[in-house]
């Protein structure tokens, strides 16, 4: 269990150009959490044995329990497994209208491949990987198909504490559990996600960098109807300052977490997590949350209502102009040289 502070060598972390304070470690049982989840701020939850039932779920043990499905997979020739949401494709056609059609499609590089495979032969991958090899990453959503041994520890789940926090902070349906199973050194690199999630790990440790959203104009995520939708389009481990200036003002919030931890990933709250040593593998199960529903608006808005708003500008711009080409050239006609 990791406890220490994250400048520790003991899993050799990166080192960044950008300021790194601690997220707080708090007993679950500490008053202080539900005001740091209330303020939406990231926190690591110990003691809560939210997944307590799943601290056996080892390479062994999932690849025996895991029951025959088909599970999904990302394969990458580099360490970084940047979503890529294909549906956005065809979105785009819908968003951008019919003679959008017609131009070249552009090829979106996939940094990772999606893929299906059987979990006993995605646990002898994990064995026989070395160092050079292509990437592996298992991101499955935990359904009644995973094997009865998993579903009944599933069950064992503390889900009388995590619905009380679910109740308590307003938060919307749990829409699903994905189990993350992922080699020591894969990135998730830096995105925010449209959910709330009480991320828990299992086996293994990560490293877990986050922004608030008020760090928006920092990290310059791809536009809405991009395949990299939600992702920064920078590269915290290869900065390009020339690209993205505002990188310089980064400042973040880190936490190493390890089995029984528990971190707060609050909705709209960039974050960049890495799979550290001394483990091979890592096991962590996410609950994601759907947004509560918005009460008062209270002003100054927040970050994350900005974000939303920018979100829908541009998805309004996209439909209005049916060419997300154009969006740019409007938003700069708008911009440049008048509310300066
Ligand atoms: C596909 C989800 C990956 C996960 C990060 C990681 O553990 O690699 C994450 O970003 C999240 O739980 O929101
Ligand atoms: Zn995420």
């Amino acid at each position: 269990m990791y406890t220490g502070k994250v400048e520790s060598d003991e899993h050799d972390l990166r080192k960044y150009d950008f300021p790194l304070v601690d997220i707080p470690r708090l007993n679950c049982m500490d008053p202080q959490v539900d005001e740091l989840i209330k303020s939406k701020k990231p926190v690591v939850l110990t003691g809560s044995n939210l997944v307590g039932a799943a601290s056996k779920w080892d390479l062994d043990y999932l690849e025996k329990n895991m029951g025959n499905g088909d599970f999904t997979m990302f394969v990458s020739k580099g360490n970084q497994f940047k979503f890529f949401d294909e549906k956005k494709l065809v979105e785009m056609d819908s968003v951008s209208g019919a003679h959008i059609k017609n131009r070249p499609r552009k090829e979106y590089i996939r940094p990772a491949k999606r893929c299906t495979i059987k979990i006993q032969d995605f646990a002898k991958r994990i064995r026989e990987w070395k160092d050079g090899d292509e990437r592996i990453y298992l991101q499955q959503a935990l359904n009644s198909t995973s094997g009865a041994s998993v579903v009944q520890d599933f069950i064992r789940f503390r889900w009388d504490w995590v619905t009380a926090k679910q109740k308590l902070h307003n938060w919307g349906k749990l829409t699903y559990n994905l189990l993350l199973v992922g080699l020591q050194g894969n990135v998730t690199p830096c995105h925010y996600d449209e959910q709330e999630n009480l991320f828990a790990q299992i086996h293994g440790h990560k490293r877990c960098i986050l922004f608030p959203p008020e760090q928006f104009g920092c990290l310059y995520p791809h536009p809405v109807w991009h395949p990299h939708d939600r992702q920064s389009q920078v590269d915290l481990d290869n900065p390009d300052y020339e690209r993205f200036p505002k990188m310089r003002d980064l400042h973040g919030f880190q936490a190493v977490i390890g089995p029984g931890d528990v971190l707060y990933i609050p909705i709209y709250w960039w974050h960049h997590i890495e799979s550290v040593i001394p483990e091979k593998y890592t096991v962590s199960l996410n609950f994601w949350y759907k947004a509560g529903p918005v009460g008062e608006v209270e002003y100054p808005i927040k970050g994350y209502q900005k974000v939303a708003i920018m979100r829908n500008v541009e998805k309004m711009l996209a439909e209005a102009m049916q060419d997300p080409e154009e969006v740019g050239e409007l938003l700069r006609t708008m911009v440049e040289g008048r509310f300066s």
